[in-house]
Formats: structure tokens, sequence, C-alpha cells
């Protein structure tokens, strides 16, 4: 992710339900800030436009929703981040697909045994529970713990 952001590309998130509560929150702390007085970093969720959204899905089915969206603002060197808890979302499975035509570094944020995602995936970062509340606050933690990585990483220790 750092590499990313360094070499001018920006982080792209999606997930359904919890995960896109996550999805939005990384974004914000991204773009925004997370503990730290910095410039801002690009980062996008792709489940926040409503109208978009639901031009996707209602046009071309949910399925379709985040690899459309990176179809058309998707560039080469960014880094797709797919979360979820099941790893056998449909949507987030054929966005992983079309990141990998488009060059995009991809990273799965998965829970379980990180179903079809976890070999789909550069990168995985799998809670190995079966539990979904409890693989999306390892997630919430997760997002966090980037977060500072990135800022620290970037930027440097001052907090
Ligand atoms: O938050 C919850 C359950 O705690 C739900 O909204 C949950 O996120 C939804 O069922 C999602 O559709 C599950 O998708 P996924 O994590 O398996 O990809």
């Amino acid at each position: 992710m750092i590499e990313t952001l360094n070499n001018g590309g920006k982080i792209i998130l999606a997930g359904n339900g919890g995960s896109a509560a996550d999805a939005q929150h990384f974004a914000g702390e991204i773009v925004g800030r997370f503990t730290m007085e910095r410039n801002s970093l690009p980062a996008m969720s792709l489940c926040v436009d409503p109208s978009v959204v639901t031009c996707i899905a209602n046009d071309y089915g949910y399925e379709e929703v985040f690899a459309r969206q990176i179809e058309g603002m998707g560039n080469a060197g960014d880094l797709f981040v797919g979360i979820s808890t099941s790893g056998n979302s449909e949507n987030i499975i054929r966005a992983i697909n079309t990141c990998k035509k488009k060059k995009i570094t991809t990273v799965g944020l998965l829970g379980k045994n990180g179903g079809k995602l976890q070999g789909l995936c550069d990168y995985a970062l799998t809670v190995p529970s079966n539990s979904t509340p409890r693989i999306q606050e390892v997630h919430t933690l997760s997002v966090h713990l980037l977060c500072e990585m990135i800022e620290k990483g970037i930027f440097g220790v001052n907090e």
C-alpha cells in the first residue's frame, strides 16, 4: 500500500454490508487523516455513490457493481482491497478479475478459509474464524493498523 501511494497510485476499496462500512472507513482515514497531521492521500470506496451503484446493479446486475467502476476509474499501479468475510462474494470476485486485466494489485481482507478469493488475490489477510461479527471486528482493527502503518511509513513517526 505504501509503495502504491508513493508511486502515485490510489487505494480502491469495496465490500458488502458491514464490509462496505469498513471500505468507506478505510478511505476516510486515508483521504482525511488517521492520527497524523499530513497531506491527503488518494483512496476511494466503490460502495458510496448510490446513483452509480444502483445504475450498474439495475442495468448490469449486482455482480458487476464493483468491476464496472474499476473498469472506469481504476488505473495500472492502483491497489484494490476487496473485503469479504466469506471470501465468496461474486461482485468482489469479478472486481478482482477486472483488476488483473488492468494490472491493479489486489488485496483480500477475508475470513473463514478465505473462500474463492483466497487464491485469487495477490495478497490476503484472512481471519480464521467462522463468526462473521468476529471477522468484521478483526477487519476493523486491521484497517486501523494498516492506516497507522501507512501514515508512519510515508510521513514518519511524528504523532
Ligand atoms: O454485517 C453483516 C453481518 O454481520 C452483513 O451485513 C454482511 O456484511 C453481509 O451479509 C454481506 O453481504 C456478507 O458478505 P461477505 O462478507 O461474505 O462478502
